[in-house]
């Protein structure tokens, strides 16, 4: 069975229920977004299905193998993902942290090939002109940016980034998400945490909305961002503008 699943995984922490049982996945070719409010538990599912933190219950499944006792090296190499906690780079190169994305090949390492993935890794991320600067001097969207390139560096068949766009100007928010559609087009499969409504539209095949602990709908982006779901998820009132769709005021806010 192809792509990644995770069937009825649920998660309590610190004596609270942080996820409900849900189910959601990805297929290959497919980019799906994965939104929700604050606090929805959407970090919380993708660090499930990246096999990050094991549910209490349920399970997920990566190519039809178990990922709880999929071989380490194997998931490294088929998952790649993006957590959303910022930690202070090492003192190091862009380039070369970058690199570390290719641990996962270290018994076996061919340097062509790795340069190569670095290379386009640093070249999606739109790092080459800073690949020789100390990590510490990038800004906070460069460092995302650097943090992406690692992530992508490993060209695995499926990435999970957990908020990835957040930190970004537009043009690279929209180039980021090109490289996902493109990863897609190649058969990734990808899943990304966003909280840019837009951004979800306009790009995602597919959409994972959480709410409270839970998926609360998932679909099309057209059958998912209704405007009664995003009144009742996020408290917002929509305006539509040709595709697109944006928070226009607080739902229940006077004109
Ligand atoms: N270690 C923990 N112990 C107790 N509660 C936790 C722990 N980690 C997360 N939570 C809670 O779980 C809920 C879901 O958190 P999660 O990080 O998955 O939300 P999120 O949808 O990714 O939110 P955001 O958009 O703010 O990043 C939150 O209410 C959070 O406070």
């Amino acid at each position: 069975m192809t792509g990644l699943v995770a069937r009825d995984v649920a998660l309590s922490l610190g004596g609270r229920v942080v996820l409900h049982p849900s189910s959601a996945g990805v297929a290959p070719g497919e980019l799906v977004g994965l939104i929700g409010p604050n606090g929805a538990g959407k970090s919380t599912l993708l660090r499930v299905m990246a096999g990050m933190q094991p549910p209490d219950q349920g399970q997920v499944v990566l190519e039809g193998r178990p990922l709880a006792t999929a071989g380490r090296t194997w998931r490294a190499r088929t998952l790649s993902f993006l957590p959303q906690d910022e930690v202070p780079p090492p003192p190091m190169h862009v380039a070369d942290l970058v690199a570390l994305g290719r641990l996962p090949y270290r018994a076996h390492p061919d340097r062509a090939r790795d340069g190569a993935a670095v290379t386009r890794a640093l070249a999606e991320a739109d790092l080459l002109a800073l690949r020789d600067r100390p990590a510490s001097r990038l800004s906070g969207g460069e460092r995302a940016r650097m943090r992406l390139a690692r992530a992508l560096a490993v060209e695995a068949p499926y990435l999970l980034a957990d908020e990835p766009v957040a930190a970004l100007d537009p043009a690279h928010a929209l180039a980021v998400m090109d490289v996902f559609r493109r990863l897609a087009a190649g058969g990734a499969g990808v899943v990304v945490v966003l909280h840019d409504l837009m951004l979800a539209a306009r790009f995602c095949d597919r959409i994972v909305l959480m709410h409270a602990g839970q998926v609360a709908a998932q679909g099309r982006p057209a059958d998912v961002l209704t405007d009664a779901a995003l009144r009742a998820v996020y408290g917002v009132e929509v305006r539509r503008i040709e595709d697109a769709v944006i928070p226009w005021r607080l739902a229940g806010a006077t004109e």
